[in-house]
C-alpha cells in the first residue's frame, strides 16, 4: 500500500507548493480536503489521523492545534513547517545537511520541524564554522537578508500585489523586524551553535520567490590566522557530495560581480558563496535559495522522502 500523505494547509503558499511537487508522483497517496473545508476541524482531525505522514503548512497556533488533534494513540508522523517546534527537544530539526548524521535522524524521526527560510541560509553558513572551531561561540554574528514577498504568505502577497488592499505596500524593497526580535532568532542561535543571539536584519523585495542571506565576518576575530580560503575549505568539505547544498568555487566567488536573489527561484537547492578580498580583512558569507524551495516546500519534500525511506 502506498503511504498516505496529508497536507494540512494545502491551499496556502507553502502547502500549494508542496502539493504541486507531490501531485506529480505515483509512489504516494495524497489525501486531501476541499479548499472550502480547509478550516473544518472535524475533517482535518480525520485526515490527520488517517495519514502516514502529515505535513503541517499552517500558522504556529494552528500547528499546535493539529498536534492536539493527533492525540496520543495514532502513529501519524509529522513534518511541521511553522516556527512552533523548531527548538523543541522532542522534535528533529529538518535541515538534512546540517551534520552528516542529520539525514539519518530525520529518516527515523516521528516529528520533524522544517527549518525557517532565513535560518536555512544562516545556519548553513555558520554551523560548519562553529563545528570546525573557526568561529568562536561568542562571536557577535550579524545576519542580513532579503526575501521574495511570498515569504510572508497569503497576507503579504495580497498587500504586495493588490493595489486596492487597505494596507497595500508599493515599496520596491523594505526593511522590517526593526525591533530585532524576529521569530527566527531562537532557531538560528540554537542550531547555529551560538552563545550570543545574532543580530538579524531581514528585508523584502518586490519579487515573488528567492532569497539572499548574508553573514559578514571579521577574519581577525576568527580562531587562528584564518583566511578567506580556509573558510571556503571548511564549507566546501562540509557540503561535499550533497545534492541540495553546493558551495560555489573560489573562482566563481571571486569573479562574480553580483548575486541575483531570484537566481534559484523555483528550485530546491541552495548555493553558498564565500566573498571578499583574498587578502582580507573581511569575508562575506552568502546563501542563495528560494524561500519556498530549500527554504520551505522543497525541504519539506526532501524530509518526507527521507522519512519514507527510513
Ligand atoms: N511562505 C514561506 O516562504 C514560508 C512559510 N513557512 C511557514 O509555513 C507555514 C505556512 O505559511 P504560508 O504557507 O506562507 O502561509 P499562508 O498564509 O499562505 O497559508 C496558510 C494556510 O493555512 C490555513 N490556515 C490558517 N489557520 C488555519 C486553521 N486554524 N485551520 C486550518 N487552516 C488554517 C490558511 O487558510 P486561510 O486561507 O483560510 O487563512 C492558509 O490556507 C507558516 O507557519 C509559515 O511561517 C516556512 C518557511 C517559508
Ligand atoms: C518575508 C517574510 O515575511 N518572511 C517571514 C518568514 C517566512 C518563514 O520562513 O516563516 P517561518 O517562520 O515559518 O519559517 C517573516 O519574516 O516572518
Amino acid at each position: 500500500m502506498k503511504p498516505k500523505i496529508f497536507i494540512d494547509g494545502e491551499h496556502g503558499t507553502t502547502g500549494l507548493q508542496i502539493r504541486s511537487r507531490l501531485s506529480r508522483r505515483d509512489d504516494i497517496d495524497l489525501i486531501s480536503i476541499p479548499e472550502a473545508e480547509r478550516r473544518n476541524d472535524a475533517m482535518r482531525e480525520d485526515k490527520l489521523n488517517e495519514a502516514d505522514i502529515a505535513i503541517l503548512c499552517l500558522p504556529d497556533t494552528a500547528s499546535r492545534q493539529a498536534m492536539g488533534m493527533l492525540g496520543g494513540s495514532n502513529s501519524t508522523r509529522v513534518i511541521d513547517t511553522s516556527t512552533a517546534f523548531r527548538t523543541d527537544a522532542g522534535w528533529t530539526y529538518g535541515f538534512a545537511e546540517m551534520e552528516r548524521t542529520q539525514a539519518g535522524k530525520i529518516a527515523g524521526a516521528r516529528f520533524v520541524a522544517n527549518p525557517g527560510c532565513y535560518p536555512t541560509g544562516a545556519i548553513a553558513l555558520i554551523r560548519p564554522l562553529r563545528m570546525a572551531g573557526l568561529l568562536p561561540s561568542d562571536y557577535p554574528v550579524t545576519v542580513n537578508a532579503v526575501s521574495g514577498y511570498t515569504g510572508g504568505g497569503k497576507q503579504l502577497i495580497a498587500k504586495m500585489e493588490d493595489e486596492a488592499h487597505a494596507e497595500h505596500i508599493d515599496a520596491p524593497h523594505f526593511a522590517y523586524a526593526l525591533s530585532l526580535r524576529h521569530k527566527h532568532l531562537p532557531e538560528m542561535q540554537q542550531h547555529g551553535l551560538l552563545e550570543r543571539t545574532p543580530l538579524f536584519s531581514p528585508s523584502v523585495g518586490r519579487f515573488a520567490q528567492g532569497m539572499i542571506v548574508q553573514v559578514p565576518l571579521h577574519l581577525d576575530l576568527l580562531t587562528g590566522n584564518t583566511t578567506l580560503a580556509d573558510v571556503h575549505e571548511i564549507l566546501n568539505a562540509h557540503y561535499a557530495g550533497q545534492s541540495f547544498v553546493e558551495v560555489a568555487t573560489l573562482e566563481e566567488c571571486g569573479s562574480s560581480e553580483r548575486i541575483n536573489a531570484e537566481a534559484l527561484a523555483g528550485q530546491d537547492n541552495m548555493r553558498l558563496f564565500v566573498c571578499g578580498n583574498p587578502e582580507g580583512p573581511h569575508v562575506n558569507l552568502v546563501a542563495l535559495l528560494d524561500n519556498l524551495g530549500k527554504g520551505a516546500s522543497g525541504a519539506a519534500v526532501q524530509n518526507m522522502d527521507l522519512m519514507l525511506a527510513g
